[in-house]
């Protein structure tokens, strides 16, 4: 059996710390990250407000990653051993379809891609409110550094715009509040994931 779990969620939300936490405890599971699918910083569009427009879908290489998805989809035994994710003894067997096979894809525009909208499973989305968000961002570094007036002049408008695209979109949608404790937002998606797996079995 396979299983896709959608971490979607604002800049800073804690999107990854979630996903580490779930891979942890879930039986053979993998993750894909969408800024893994960033384009080269000098294919980056400039707006007509100055700044590279990194917080744009047509930013990242979305084929790839959907092909990604479709590696995974074919063969999760082997997309797993390729990715160092150890498996449980018998998901090493012949018949992988007799096992659970997990995968988190976890990014900040997954619902605003309507190509695969219908991929997950189960789909998650984490918020924070600005303040937090700004503060949390402030003490990050990209591999491209933002640069002064990147959040509120783009980060955060384009925010609120794919939100509203999502929303008006995308109705399956569980939403998490970023603020509750790394803890509480990991057991309240862990007990959910595992309902959902049992009643698979
Ligand atoms: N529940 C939480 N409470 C407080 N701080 C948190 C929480 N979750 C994550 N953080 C912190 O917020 C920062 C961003 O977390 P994380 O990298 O998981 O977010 P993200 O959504 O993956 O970010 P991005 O996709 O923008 O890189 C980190 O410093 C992390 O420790
Ligand atoms: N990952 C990167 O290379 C990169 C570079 C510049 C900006 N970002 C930011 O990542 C966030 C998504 O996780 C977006 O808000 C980008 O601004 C990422």
């Amino acid at each position: 059996m396979k299983f896709i779990i959608g971490i979607g969620g604002v800049t800073n939300g804690g999107k990854t710390t979630l996903t580490n936490k779930l891979m942890q405890a879930l039986p053979n599971c993998c993750a894909i990250h969408q800024d893994d699918f960033y384009k080269k910083p000098d294919q980056i569009e400039v707006g007509e407000d100055g700044f590279r427009q990194w917080d744009v879908i047509t930013s990242l290489e979305m084929e790839a990653m959907v092909n990604t998805i479709k590696g995974w989809q074919e063969n999760p035994v082997k997309f797993a051993r390729s990715h160092g994710v150890s498996l449980t003894p018998k998901a090493d067997e012949l018949d992988p379809d007799n096992r659970i096979h997990i995968l988190i894809v976890e990014g900040f525009l997954l619902y605003n891609y309507m190509p695969i909208l219908d991929v997950y499973d189960q789909r998650y989305y984490i918020s924070i409110p600005k303040d937090e968000c700004k503060r949390r961002r402030s003490t990050r570094t990209y591999m491209v550094p933002d640069p002064p007036g990147l959040f509120e002049g783009h980060v955060w408008p384009m925010y609120l715009k794919h939100r509203k695209e999502m929303e008006y979109n995308c109705q399956s949608i569980e939403y998490l509040d970023g603020l509750k404790s790394k803890e509480d937002i990991y057991y309240q998606v862990f007990e959910r994931i595992q309902n959902r797996l049992l009643k698979h079995l």
